[in-house]
This record gives structure tokens, C-alpha cells and sequence, in this order.
């Protein structure tokens, strides 16, 4: 059952907390467009979160606005009880909020260990010269992120390919690094932008698997878009639906799967 205030337990039997994020009466307008139309949700610690709906919803606005790239026309941010003020994304990433992308946004050239290394960059302490040069508290700084980074590694089951330059691995491959680097600024919360668009039916399996061991290991609370349905239902806790900008449903995703309102924005049903 649902306790609004402590969290709930989910019919697999894992607590969600209290509220980790809180997104209140939420508007993005580019121009004359209006991407998000007064949205207000919230998501809570250790939740598998979905953001569903059709093209042009206004999913990707959304997440962007959580990830601090795109600063809401009106309404505000939560985040651990306080408003967050207007921020560059690298703030809001020092605050623990790591994101992948729909477009693999990785380093071709570089390998598997030093792109993941790159998602620690907002957790480094010293400064990039000292690290070059190899001085003192950097080395033992360096070591501790090592450390880190080989233990997502093994959890991630990608140490054979630890070497390889990512420009070359496959695709499904490529996007289990991407949530690797995400991991590896140790997120309250990951968002991931499309985790399984692109893949095959094995990959996808690999991908859900790997994001319910992630939330079972680390706890991490994750909020996803993706437009495979038969993968939201089977992942996500509770699920807002977006139509037009406006939020059309939220909640478990049985109760969203008979919400009439989410069957004819799917079917493309008109409405006012
Ligand atoms: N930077 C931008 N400038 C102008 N309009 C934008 C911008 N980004 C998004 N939009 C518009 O906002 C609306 C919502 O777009 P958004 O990409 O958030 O939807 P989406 O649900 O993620 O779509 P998709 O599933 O196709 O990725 C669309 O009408 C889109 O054209």
C-alpha cells in the first residue's frame, strides 16, 4: 500500500523512501511552443520512475529540466526538501543527478575504463595539472577512483572489454558504458534517456536486468523515458504520462495501462 508521506512498498517487495525530488507545476515554453504545460510529479528514493508518451510530449523537456539544462519557464524544483535555485547542469550534476543520452554522447577514441572515468569528474577533488603530473594526494586520489570504477565495471559485466577504444563495440554495448559513466558519479538520481531504444530483444533483456540490479545494489533511484512499453511496465514502479506537454496519467503501471486517457493518446484519439 501507498504511504504518501514515508514511501511505499512495491509488489516485488523493495521500500521506495519519502520524496527525493519534487517537481511542482512545472511550464517550459520555447518561444510560441509550450513543451510542458503546468506538470507537477514527484519521485522517491529508490523508485524506478518512467516518463512515457508519444512523440513530441514533451518527455525529453522534462528530463531536461531535471537534469538543470533547461531552467522552467514557471513553477519550481524540489530537491531534498529545498527549492532549487536556477543552476548550469554542472552544478546540478555536483548535486547528484547523472544522466545518458538518447544520441551516445561517449568518446569514441578513448577506452572503456577512461570514458567511464570521465563520469567522476564532478566527485575530483584535485586539480587537473596535479592529476597529470601524478603528484601526492592525486595519485591516492586516482587510486580511490580507480577503485570505484573497477567495481561498476565488474557489476556491469564489461571487464573484457575494459581496453577497447568504445568506437568500437556495439551498439548495445556502447550504451551499457553509457550507464556505466553515469554510475560512476555515484547518482541519487540517474536518468536515462532512452536506455534501450536502438536494441535487439537480447539487449534490451541485458539492459532491464542490469537497471534492476543497479537499483537493488546501489539504490540508486532512476528516472527513464522509453517508448518500449512491454520494458516500462515490466520496470518502473509508477509511471507519468505526457501528451501535448500536459500530464495525462501518473501512477502504478497497471493502473496507468487502463487509464483511458493514456489508451487514446496512444491510439491517437483527439481530444479538446
Ligand atoms: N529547443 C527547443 N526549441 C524549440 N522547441 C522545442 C525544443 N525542444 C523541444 N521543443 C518542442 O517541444 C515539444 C516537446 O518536445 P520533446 O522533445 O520534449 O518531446 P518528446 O516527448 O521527448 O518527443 P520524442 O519522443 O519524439 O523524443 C515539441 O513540440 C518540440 O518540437
Amino acid at each position: 500500500m501507498k504511504d504518501m508521506v514515508e514511501g511505499y512498498t512495491t509488489p516485488d517487495g523493495r521500500q521506495i523512501g519519502g520524496v527525493l525530488m519534487e517537481l511542482k507545476n512545472i511550464t517550459l515554453r520555447f518561444g510560441g511552443v509550450v513543451a510542458i504545460k503546468d506538470i507537477s510529479f514527484d519521485i522517491r528514493e529508490g523508485e524506478i520512475r518512467a516518463i512515457i508518451g508519444p512523440n513530441g510530449a514533451g518527455k525529453s523537456s522534462m528530463l531536461n529540466v531535471i537534469s538543470g539544462f533547461y531552467v522552467p519557464t514557471e513553477g519550481e524544483v524540489w530537491f531534498h526538501g529545498q527549492k532549487r535555485p536556477a543552476m548550469r547542469p554542472y552544478q546540478v550534476a555536483r548535486l547528484g543527478i547523472a544522466r545518458t543520452f538518447q544520441n551516445i554522447a561517449l568518446f569514441d577514441g578513448m577506452s572503456v575504463l577512461d570514458n567511464i572515468m570521465t563520469g567522476r569528474l564532478t566527485l575530483m577533488k584535485s586539480g587537473l595539472l596535479s592529476q597529470a603530473m601524478w603528484w601526492g594526494s592525486a595519485a591516492a586520489e586516482e587510486n580511490e577512483h580507480r577503485e570505484k570504477v573497477e567495481k561498476i565495471i565488474d557489476f556491469l559485466e564489461i571487464q573484457n572489454i575494459r581496453k577497447t577504444p568504445v568506437g568500437r563495440l556495439p551498439y548495445g554495448l556502447k550504451k551499457r558504458v553509457e550507464l556505466a559513466r553515469a554510475l560512476a558519479a555515484e547518482p541519487k538520481i540517474l536518468l536515462l534517456d532512452e536506455p534501450m531504444a536502438g536494441m535487439n530483444v537480447e539487449e534490451k533483456e541485458d539492459m532491464c536486468r542490469f537497471i534492476l540490479d543497479v537499483n537493488d545494489e546501489f539504490g540508486t533511484t532512476t528516472v527513464l523515458i522509453e517508448h518500449d512499453m512491454g520494458v516500462v511496465m515490466d520496470l518502473s514502479d509508477r509511471v507519468v504520462v505526457m501528451d501535448y506537454g500536459r500530464k495525462i496519467g501518473d501512477g502504478p503501471p497497471d493502473e496507468v495501462r487502463n487509464n483511458q486517457d493514456v489508451i487514446d493518446a496512444y491510439l491517437g484519439v483527439a481530444h479538446d
